[in-house]
């Protein structure tokens, strides 16, 4: 369901190429939880981008449920993410003037869902990741562990086949970062989300299907 066949990425700068991904040929499975890990530079990253579609690899080919992506248009790019992806980053990137539900509403408000059923999905994507009590809240009300469950409801609310998840226990002490993990293993196995998260720590990785492994901008397994 996603496949990257033969991906380079270069970033140039006036007088350097930095080879971030080097000719990487790829499959992930539905349902599929893999992790990516590799030491610091060594491309995760602009990976995890590329399968993202938040950035295009400069060679290679990138197909999604059975798309091929890599030409299209970036409204077209947007509107593909949005109804097919979900994200979550290491620093919870919510809106800090925006209430918890209207954050987790963001998705749906760009994908023109009317409001009541904006309030209905939102609500049940924070029951989800035990938040209802929350909803009113602003982020600078809520612990770390609260602001990631957030985020994972925002990635989540618009029921995506695939969540990006870019270092989610980074910044969470092992407890909270504990929690976080549990509920991303719920949700690829109870509601069969493919999940593709990059992580330095090797005991989160230990808990997905599969880890691929980074080196210098190669796959090395
Ligand atoms: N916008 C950019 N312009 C120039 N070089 C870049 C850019 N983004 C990344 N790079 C370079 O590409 C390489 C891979 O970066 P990337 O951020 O993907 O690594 P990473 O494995 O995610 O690192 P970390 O674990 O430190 O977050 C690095 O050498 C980095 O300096």
């Amino acid at each position: 369901m996603i496949e990257l066949k033969n991906v380079s990425k270069s970033y140039f700068t006036d007088v350097l190429e930095t080879v971030a991904l080097n000719d990487i040929s790829l499959h992930i499975n539905a349902g599929e939880f893999v992790s990516i890990m590799g030491p610091s530079g060594c491309g995760k990253s602009t990976l995890l981008n590329m399968i993202g579609l938040l950035d295009l690899p400069s060679k290679g080919s990138i197909k999604i449920h059975g798309v091929h992506l890599q030409d299209h248009k970036e409204n077209e790019l947007a509107r593909f993410r949005n109804e097919h992806l979900g994200f979550i980053f290491q620093s919870f990137h919510l809106i800090s003037d925006l209430s918890v539900i209207d954050n987790v509403e963001l998705p749906l408000l760009y994908r023109g869902v009317s409001t009541a059923e904006r309030k209905r999905l939102s609500e049940e994507a924070l029951a989800q990741v035990g938040l209802s009590n929350r909803k009113d809240h602003f982020p600078n009300q809520l612990s770390g562990g609260q602001r990631q469950r957030v985020a994972i409801a925002r990635a989540i609310v618009g029921k995506p086949t695939i969540v990006m998840a870019d270092e989610p226990t980074g910044n969470l002490d092992s407890v909270l970062g504990n929690e976080v993990m549990q509920l991303l293993l719920d949700l690829n196995e109870k509601q069969k989300v493919t999940i593709v998260m990059v992580t330095h720590d090797e005991s989160m990785a230990k808990k997905t299907h599969r880890i691929l492994r980074l080196y210098d901008g190669n796959l090395v397994n």
